[in-house]
């Protein structure tokens, strides 16, 4: 089997095909894990295969490994969605409620991040130090994360995802669309000053991880800003004395975020507008008001959790 100088990330296609395709972009230093991954793959039932090649030799040449397996019963897969938005919209929030509902695994690029900076590995400290400042961090770091990720979502044959926090640029994004079918891409909005005060009001329990927010809102509309009212999210008894803060949730980093957001990822959603992909959505409210509003924009009933469909945008 030809794994060459490779990094992997997984694509669901469509009528159930499922493909791994690892590509020479990202160097060898993961040719390992990857091969590793394809023998288990192998012994579960997949199929591997070469899929393009080419790129002018040296090494340099793009290579796909394809591991495709017809699903038992012919049934679709699982959604293929992103969430766009600034910090503090409540990507994670609503992210991985609907994973819950349709499903499939929330895959919260800030949490693979925060994971990593809990090992003692010798890149940890320098993320920890570009991540408290509010950088991104490079792209081959993120991709080895979310390749991994998806390695073992396939390996415990878990179909479709909500991606939340990845791509944050073009480049993140033209890799993901080179390597999985997304279907919708929910871009979530909210007026900039509530989501300072969103981030400065969040608050983790150690214990259980838990989100909370303390912050309560109530702004009224000036200018294009619509009124927002949003009540705080108080954590029960169990969890008050654990409150923690997340060290990149300050004002100062906060803006730096924002900044970030808007130079950096503010095209990704004129990339997924382009191929009709995009969804724009405002809140404006706490969860009790928002999630229903979500949720029929999404055109997904709570009441029937079998959601099998991939959910394009309507043409
Ligand atoms: N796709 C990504 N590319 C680069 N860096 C990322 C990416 N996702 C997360 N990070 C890093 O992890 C940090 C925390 O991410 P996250 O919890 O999603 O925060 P946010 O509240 O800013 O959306 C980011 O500020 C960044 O340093």
């Amino acid at each position: 089997m030809a794994v060459m100088s490779c990094r992997s990330m997984v694509t669901y296609k469509g009528g159930g095909r499922m493909a791994l395709r690892a590509c020479g972009l990202f160097g060898a230093r993961e040719m390992g894990s990857v091969a590793a991954s394809m023998e288990t793959l192998v012994q579960q039932g997949w199929r591997v295969g070469e899929e393009g090649g080419g790129g002018g030799g040296g090494g340099g040449g793009r290579r796909v490994v394809v591991v495709e397996r017809q699903e038992e019963g012919g049934g679709g897969r699982g959604v293929q969605w992103v969430f766009l938005g600034c910090p503090g919209v409540g990507k994670g929030t609503y992210a991985s409620r609907l994973a819950k509902l349709l499903q499939v695994p929330h895959i919260a690029m800030g949490d693979l991040v925060r994971q990593e900076l809990s090992q003692t590995s010798s890149m940890a400290k320098q993320l920890a130090t570009l991540m408290s400042q509010g950088q991104l961090l490079p792209d081959d770091i993120i991709i080895r994360l979310l390749s991994k990720r998806l390695e073992n979502n396939m390996a415990s044959s878990q179909s479709g995802f909500i991606l939340d926090g990845f791509p944050r640029t073009v480049h993140q994004a033209e890799m993901l669309e080179e390597v999985a079918d997304i279907d919708l891409v929910v871009n979530l909005k909210l007026r900039e000053d509530a989501l300072i005060a969103k981030c400065l009001g969040r608050r983790i329990c150690s214990q259980c991880g838990g989100n909370f927010n303390l912050a309560r809102l109530e702004m009224e509309e000036s200018n294009s800003a619509p009124r927002i009212f949003m009540p705080p999210l108080l954590p029960p008894p169990s969890c008050a004395s654990k409150m923690t803060t997340r060290a990149d949730d300050t004002e100062e980093v906060v803006r730096t975020r924002l900044r970030i957001y808007y130079e950096e990822s503010k095209p990704v959603e004129d990339f997924y507008r382009g191929y009709g992909k995009l969804l724009d959505f405002e809140v404006s409210g706490g969860i009790p008001e928002t999630w229903p509003r979500l949720l029929a924009a999404l055109n997904v009933d709570e009441k029937h959790t079998n959601h099998d469909s991939s959910h394009k945008m309507a043409a």
